[in-house]
């Protein structure tokens, strides 16, 4: 049993057992409930002896007030019982859930995000995980409890009188089987909600994430034409999966009305004739009546179950996506980085990058160029495992980057890529995430090495500025230049540098290729370049076009040759010409 709630539920062990506990404590909750139906039925055998019997009596108030204060205290102390297993487990459960899917996220290969819609990762771990939790706290326990009470229910009522138990009991496999006969129309109504709540999700992203673009090519009413469309068909979706579920569940909770037309009229006949006595029609008919109501509210919480489904699903998927393992202690001969006969596609069939050897020598810039998709910012990615290779392989230090544990082989990288990311936190904290260890004066040297002083000093808190979420107070360059600083602090043997520069102006550009000079002394660098100024004084160069090495050696080798890097020198000499 506990296996089936953690595999059908992706519940962890634990969580499985509060599960099962709450759904005993919802039972009991139930069988409670029937105190006061017991107690009314006491009372009414005690009034009704006179009538049937020849016995007078006389009532006796203070009993009977006695019992209804226990049984308020029993159903008290049940309820109590129930609420604090179920919401302590659900909570904490919930949390264990989110902390899992956190954990995932951090194995997961860099790669993985790249290819998923954030706002869709966001709605999981948030959205996902509190329907789950709803149906954890409520949907499945009072199911699950309802399950068993109804089952000890209809036993005893079956004990008491066969026929009147069947004609109590016969609607309730039928109101069940309806709504089970139409979970694949339920679900599959839903997943289309579902669906369409997440294309509207990725669309306001989308637009919160571009709306410079958006505003600037006059695009705002196209957008909004195309959201509002998305809404409506969110809103059809929703309002078809409502109508589904309610058509089903009303259906079938009007289905388990009958049965009180049934009590009614089979009692009235066994009474007739004798079969039974005025009692016990009456506790049938009072039983039958406070029987179904929780049945009737559980068909809803079956719908729920259904539809939660879909969410552990894809919780799941994400559970199941590979993550990048490998050896977390592992000793380097040196940190050369060696590419050997290495293809990879990222994921049709054409492959990005064919058959690619090199090797990058430690001290030495080696430097990537190529036209524009020819796969550098790939092959600088590879080399810091986001991916792993088709075929082939890249060494560092003589070790397959493959067997390594991902994070343990970025400690020995420091990667300025194009696009900068900084949080929502102070200078000086969003330097010292390149080592977390650093004092306040190796941040403030680093910033200045890497020319971020000036512009520091010039803003109104210093080094203690909020920069806003990524860096957006800050300019482009700006915040190239903090990432920069990252790295010096960081002061890792491997450099992966990807247009470092791009986005400085000509002066400060200078200032920080001489940093950088300082930087990479002794280094393993790889730089993903497009203007040749900037590797000019390289050690080597590979030339990338359309995934294959066409060229590689050093500058001076390279301008002798009529290849395509001294075509490309000769297209950055015209372009210096140019005017607008
Ligand atoms: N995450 C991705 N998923 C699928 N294809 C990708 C992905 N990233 C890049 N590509 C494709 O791989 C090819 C190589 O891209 P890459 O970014 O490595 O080229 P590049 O030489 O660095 O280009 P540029 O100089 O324009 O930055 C391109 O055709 C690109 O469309």
């Amino acid at each position: 049993m506990l296996n089936y709630l953690q595999n059908k539920f992706a519940l962890s062990q634990q969580g499985a057992k509060g599960l099962l506990k709450g759904s005993i404590y919802s039972a009991l909750i139930n069988l409670t409930l029937m105190l006061p139906v017991g107690i009314s039925i006491l009372l009414l055998s005690r009034l009704l002896e006179p009538l049937l019997t020849d016995k007078s009596n006389s009532p006796v108030l203070l009993k009977y007030s006695l019992l209804v204060i226990l049984a308020g205290g029993i159903i008290y102390f049940v309820h109590y019982l129930q609420y604090s297993c179920v919401y302590l487990t659900t909570y904490q459960e919930s949390a264990n859930i989110r902390i899992k899917l956190a954990e995932k996220l951090r194995q997961l290969p860099l790669a993985f995000f790249g290819s998923r819609d954030l706002s869709d990762l966001t709605n999981t771990i948030m959205g996902d995980c509190t329907t789950i939790e709803h149906a954890f706290s409520h949907a499945i326990p009072q199911f699950l409890g309802s399950l068993i009470s109804t089952l000890i229910i209809i036993i005893a009522l079956l004990i008491m009188n066969w026929q009147l138990g069947l004609s109590v009991l016969w609607v309730v496999p039928i109101a069940f089987l309806m709504i089970f006969a139409s979970k694949k129309l339920q679900k599959s109504s839903e997943l289309k909600h579902y669906q369409q709540k997440r294309i509207c999700a990725e669309k306001i992203q989308e637009g919160l994430e571009n709306i410079q673009d958006i505003k600037s090519y006059s695009l705002s009413a196209d957008y909004l034409a195309d959201l509002d469309q998305k809404l409506a068909a969110a809103e059809q979706a929703q309002i078809k999966s409502e109508l589904t579920m309610g058509a089903f569940v009303t259906g079938s909770q009007a289905i388990l009305r009958l049965g009180l037309a049934t009590v009614i009229l089979v009692g009235s006949r066994l009474l007739i004739s004798n079969q039974v006595d005025l009692l016990t029609y009456l506790i049938f008919l009072i039983t039958a009546a406070r029987l179904y109501d929780p049945l009737a509210a559980n068909l809803t919480n079956i719908a729920e179950i259904f539809n939660v489904e879909i969410p552990i699903q894809r919780m799941q998927e994400l559970e199941k996506q590979p993550v990048q393992t490998g050896k977390k202690d592992y000793q380097l001969a040196d940190y050369e980085i060696k590419v050997e006969n290495l293809t990879f596609a990222y994921q049709s069939e054409q492959p990005v990058l064919k058959d690619v050897s090199f090797t990058a020598r430690q001290g030495e810039v080696t430097a990537l160029i190529g036209p524009s998709g020819s796969g550098k910012s790939t092959m600088a990615k590879l080399v810091a495992r986001f991916w792993d290779p088709d075929q082939g392989k890249i060494l560092l230090g003589g070790e397959n980057i493959a067997h390594l544990d991902p994070e343990a082989l970025l400690a020995n990288y420091t990667i300025v890529f194009q696009d900068v990311t900084l949080f929502n936190d102070t200078i000086l904290e969003n330097i010292r995430l390149g080592n977390s260890a650093a004092t306040n004066e190796e941040v403030i040297a680093a910033a200045k090495i890497a020319n971020c002083d000036d512009f520091i000093s010039r803003l109104p808190e210093g080094y203690q500025t909020i920069i806003g979420e990524n860096g957006s107070t800050l300019s482009g360059g700006e915040r190239q230049r903090i990432s920069i600083a990252r790295a010096f602090l960081k002061d890792a043997p491997v450099v992966l540098l990807d247009e470092a520069t791009a986005s400085l102006d000509a002066e400060n550009e200078t200032k920080v290729q001489t940093a950088l000079a300082e930087l990479i002394k002794n280094k393993t660098v790889l730089v993903v370049a497009h203007r040749l100024r900037t590797i000019e004084s390289a050690d080597q160069i590979i030339v990338l076009a359309e995934g294959q090495i066409v060229e590689q050696g050093s500058p001076t080798e390279l301008s002798k040759q009529s290849g395509m890097y001294s075509h490309l020198l000769e297209l950055q000499k015209q372009s210096q010409n140019w005017s607008l």
